[in-house]
Order: C-alpha cells, then sequence, then structure tokens
C-alpha cells in the first residue's frame, strides 16, 4: 500500500514538474526573448519579438513580403521580425550579406532553409559550406556564360516559337480574330519545356500537349508545405514528431518523383549527341578535375528544373500584368520591337539586347514583380558580424527585404507606378528627368555575390524572346469580364516565390501581318 501511495506521488509529482515546466518554459523564453536577448535593443512588434508564431503565422498564410514590408515602414530600416531574426531594408545590405565585398566574407545560408532532403545528394543551393559551393559552382559555370547561352538560344528560341503558334491556333479556332488566354498558363509551358530541354535533353512537351507535367505540377503545388516544413525545423521536437505524420504515400510518391530525375539524366548520359544542353556541356569536362560526379548531375538538373522556370514564368507573367494595365507602356514596347525587327525569324537574342525600352521594361518589371520578394534566409557566421553599421551576434538569421527598397518613395520617384522610362539611358544621363535620381542598385532581382543566380543569362535571353515575340505577333489587350483578366499582380500571396493566380488577356493578331 505505502508502495502504491509513494508510486501515486511521484507520478503527480512527475506530472506537476511537467506541466510547470510546459507553462514556465514558455512564459521564460518569451521574457528572456524581449528583455536579454542580445538582439533586444532591435525594433519591432512585441508578437514578432517575443515568439517566432506572428513570423509563422504570417509565412503560412502567404502574406509575409507584404507584412514585413509594413513593419518597415513602421519601424525603420532594421527591423526584428523573429527572436533571432532581423530584416534589413537598406541596399548596403547587399554586399554585406551576399557578398564577399562587405567587412565580412558572404554570410553563409542556413540548414533550417536550405539543407538537402535527407539521403538526397547536394546541389548548388544547398551546398552550404562555402569551398564545396564554390567547387560546385565552377563545375557548373561554363553551361550558363553568354556564350553557352549563345549555344543554346537555337533551342530556346524553337520553344518561343511553339508557345507563339499554339497561341494562333487558339486564335484560329475561336474565328480567328482574337482569343482569351491565361497567359501564366502558357509562359509556365513554355519556360518548363525550355528548361527541361536544357537539363535532361528532353522537353516534358508542355506546349505540345498544353498542359504541365504532373511532375512538374506536384512539385510547383509543393512550395507551400516546403516552406512551412523549412520552418518546424525551428522546433526540433514538433518537427520530428510530424515526420512519423507524413502518409507512406506521399514518401513513395517523392521517391517516384526523384528515380524520375535519374533515369531522364541517365537516358541523356547514355546518347552521344553534340546538341548544346547542360548536360552536354557539363560532360565536356568528364574525367578531368573539374568534371561532375553522376550525384551532383542528378541534383542539380532536379534543382534547375525549378530554379530556372518558376522564376521566369513568373516575372514574365508580372510584367505581362503590368502591360496590359498600362496600355501606354505596351503601345511603346510594341512599337520599338516592331518598328527595329522586321520579320519574326530576325529575332535574335543580339538583336534584342539592342532595344531600350524592351530591357527598361524588363528591368521595371524586376522592381515591381520580383518573383521571390519575402528575400533570400542567410544565418550571420558563429563569431558575428556587421550588417549597415550594426552589429549582429552569431547565429542569428538576416535577410534583406527586396519590397521595401523597391517601393521606397525616398529611393525611387512615384514607385507605386509603372515606369519602363526609369531605367533608359537617356534617363538615367538627364538630370531633369523625376527619376535621374532613382536608386537603380537597389534593384538586385539575381541576388549578387557567390551565390547570385547562376541562370541569369539564360534569364535575360528567355525574358527577352518571349515579351519581344509576343507584343510582335499580338495586340494584347485586358480582359475586364472575369477575375482573372483584372488581377493586380501585387496582390497575390508568396510561398517563397510568388502563386501565380491565372491571369487572362485578349490576343488580338496584328492586321498588318
Ligand atoms: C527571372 C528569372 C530568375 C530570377 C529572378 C532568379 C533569381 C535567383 C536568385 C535571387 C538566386 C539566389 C538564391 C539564394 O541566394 O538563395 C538564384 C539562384 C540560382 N538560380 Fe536563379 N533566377 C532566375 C532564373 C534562373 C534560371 C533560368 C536558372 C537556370 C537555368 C536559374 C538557376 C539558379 C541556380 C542554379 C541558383 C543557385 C546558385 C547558387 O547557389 O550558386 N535561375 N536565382
Amino acid at each position: 500500500m505505502a508502495v502504491l501511495s509513494f508510486g501515486c506521488e511521484g507520478l503527480v509529482r512527475g506530472l506537476w514538474i511537467a506541466v510547470t515546466f510546459a507553462v514556465l518554459y514558455p512564459l521564460i523564453t518569451i521574457l528572456y526573448n524581449i528583455t536579454l536577448h542580445p538582439l533586444s535593443s532591435y525594433p519591432g512588434p512585441l508578437l514578432w519579438r517575443s515568439t517566432r508564431l506572428a513570423y509563422l503565422y504570417s509565412l503560412w498564410t502567404g502574406w509575409l513580403h507584404s507584412d514585413v514590408q509594413s513593419l518597415h515602414q513602421k519601424f525603420g530600416p532594421v527591423v526584428r521580425i523573429a527572436p533571432d531574426e532581423l530584416s534589413f531594408a537598406d541596399p548596403a545590405a547587399w554586399e554585406e550579406i551576399y557578398s564577399n565585398q562587405g567587412a565580412t566574407p558572404a554570410f553563409p545560408k542556413s540548414a533550417l532553409w536550405h539543407a538537402p532532403q535527407p539521403g538526397r545528394p547536394v546541389s548548388v543551393l544547398n551546398a552550404l559550406d562555402a569551398k564545396v559551393h564554390a567547387k560546385m559552382r565552377r563545375k557548373m559555370d561554363p553551361a550558363f556564360t553568354e556564350r553557352a547561352v549563345g549555344r543554346q538560344e537555337g533551342i530556346v528560341r524553337g520553344y518561343v516559337e511553339l508557345m507563339i503558334e499554339k497561341l494562333r491556333e487558339r486564335v484560329r479556332e475561336n474565328g480567328g480574330t482574337e482569343a482569351v488566354v491565361n497567359v501564366v498558363q502558357w509562359y509556365n509551358f513554355a519556360s518548363v519545356d525550355i528548361i527541361s530541354d536544357l537539363a535532361f535533353g528532353e522537353s516534358f512537351g508542355c506546349l505540345e500537349k498544353g498542359e504541365l507535367d504532373e511532375w512538374v505540377k506536384l512539385i510547383f503545388n509543393s512550395f507551400r508545405a516546403a516552406t512551412l516544413v523549412a520552418n518546424l525545423r525551428h522546433y526540433p521536437l514538433l518537427n520530428w514528431v510530424l515526420g512519423f505524420a507524413v502518409p507512406r504515400r506521399v514518401k513513395e510518391k517523392a521517391e517516384e518523383h526523384w528515380q524520375l530525375v535519374l533515369d531522364k539524366v541517365d537516358k541523356r548520359l547514355r546518347e552521344e549527341t553534340e546538341r548544346p544542353d547542360f548536360i552536354a556541356e557539363w560532360r565536356k569536362r568528364k574525367g578531368k578535375e573539374e568534371s561532375m560526379e553522376l550525384d551532383e548531375l542528378y541534383a542539380n538538373a532536379f534543382l534547375i528544373i525549378i530554379a530556372g522556370s518558376e522564376t521566369i514564368a513568373t516575372t514574365i507573367s508580372g510584367i505581362t500584368n503590368r502591360l496590359v494595365r498600362n496600355p501606354e507602356k505596351l503601345e511603346m514596347l510594341a512599337e520599338e520591337v516592331r518598328s527595329r525587327i522586321e520579320k519574326e525569324e530576325d529575332m535574335t537574342i543580339a538583336k534584342l539586347k539592342e532595344l531600350p525600352y524592351l530591357s527598361a521594361v524588363i528591368w521595371e518589371g524586376f522592381r515591381m514583380c520580383n518573383p521571390t520578394p519575402v528575400g533570400l534566409p542567410r544565418l550571420s557566421p558563429p563569431e558575428g558580424g556587421t550588417v549597415c553599421g550594426h552589429w549582429v551576434p552569431g547565429n542569428v538569421f538576416v535577410n534583406l527585404h527586396p519590397l521595401s527598397l523597391c517601393f521606397d518613395p525616398s529611393r525611387f520617384y512615384d514607385p507605386q507606378s509603372f515606369h519602363p522610362e526609369r531605367w533608359l539611358p537617356k534617363t538615367i544621363r538627364n538630370s531633369t528627368s523625376p527619376f535621374y535620381n532613382d536608386d537603380r542598385n537597389s534593384v538586385q532581382p539575381f541576388s549578387i555575390g557567390p551565390r547570385s543566380c547562376i541562370g541569369r543569362p539564360l534569364a535575360m535571353a528567355e525574358l527577352m524572346l518571349t515579351l519581344a515575340r509576343m507584343v510582335w505577333s499580338f495586340n494584347l489587350k485586358e480582359v475586364d469580364e472575369t477575375n482573372a483578366g483584372r488581377l493586380e499582380w501585387e496582390s497575390q500571396r508568396t510561398f517563397t516565390v510568388v502563386e501565380k493566380k491565372p491571369f487572362e488577356v485578349k490576343l488580338i493578331p496584328r492586321l498588318d501581318r
């Protein structure tokens, strides 16, 4: 009996300790976060400074990009947006966080955001160690230079042409004078076909089928879950428990998808062809020190399908949205492309690079429709570092918030409006222009430094070719009868990338062609 009562007492005491701990631990943590934490002197709303829950809620609902923008408006250029995270809205942070030119070397990526999936090889995006990253990047670079893109131009132009042909078909099927299409979908088909052809040696055939491949669809649809999963790593215990809750079916599907990458790369490796795709560029160095290992080929081919399609389709959809909502700017772009390029087949990357308004439209698009407006998270090095004159202790998350810079009225004249003119060389030189003092260097859609976008030349080529071919071939008009026609690009949510709702545009073929 005595033993039983002792056992009961022990249980009660144990429970009491557990409950006290469960209540006190969060309370003490909150108190610590707002009083003694090394970031306690940084400004920010109490809710965001005391726990990470406000940040997670904002991230999960898709409004982190705009919530943090409002916080910067209220609290200034440095805001504490979680107990261990600072957001900067200062262009100097580009160099200091992301490049090796600042006071300290580029801040590293964190395993929380960028660890590879367990059991999968490391790609250039999640090579956390700076030396491993630099070595892999050197191996990958030859496939992404301006010269390599010159060799890939035929492949890219082929798919842009196919997209235009398919859109013309839609017009013909609709009686020949016009058609309303969801351009987001078509830009997605084209960008996925281009990148899958370059990465795997064969496209997914999205343009031909008029639909996204199931494999790609699943990847695109999993952005929200992937973002949340990354952030659950802030709570290791919860993360561990939820790991068991993932249904076996989902795990098997993920394995199947990974196997598809292996099969596609293996198939391409067996083909001894000279076509100028990424694998051909990487294999040229076969056997040499800078050649890619098989695992690296798999990991990077998979990464590139995602990194090289979603971003392009999002940017060009955003630009088209801005153009149809600003018909006078669209008119100026069409007039430039049509007057400078007589025949469709003359539309080469080299020719398009000579069109200042086209380039200005793309850069104004980057300013207003950044595909990753939440920014690029980094972790301060263990010994800490300085960002924009502020001491940041070790192991603190830091981020530059691009949206806050791009829409800041002290950096851009009339920042809420679409003015490609601010990027024209003649404006940049004209001290009487209202855009003369615009802080154009704040806009860095490809980031800077050792981990900046490797695909920048290809991205610029695709954006120029797609946009120029669209306005050369069609008069684009706003559709106001449907929601999808009245979409305001900036009103969308973001889950790592902008969610991309359908956006319909009326296409009217040019009469003079
Ligand atoms: C408008 C189009 C694009 C934009 C705005 C864009 C933007 C970016 C940004 C901001 C990063 C840095 C990510 C970070 O620091 O976490 C990045 C990295 C990367 N991008 Fe792009 N990208 C675009 C198109 C492309 C294309 C077409 C490709 C491939 C062909 C590509 C491949 C990559 C890769 C492989 C990385 C990782 C580089 C590294 O870690 O060294 N991107 N991109």
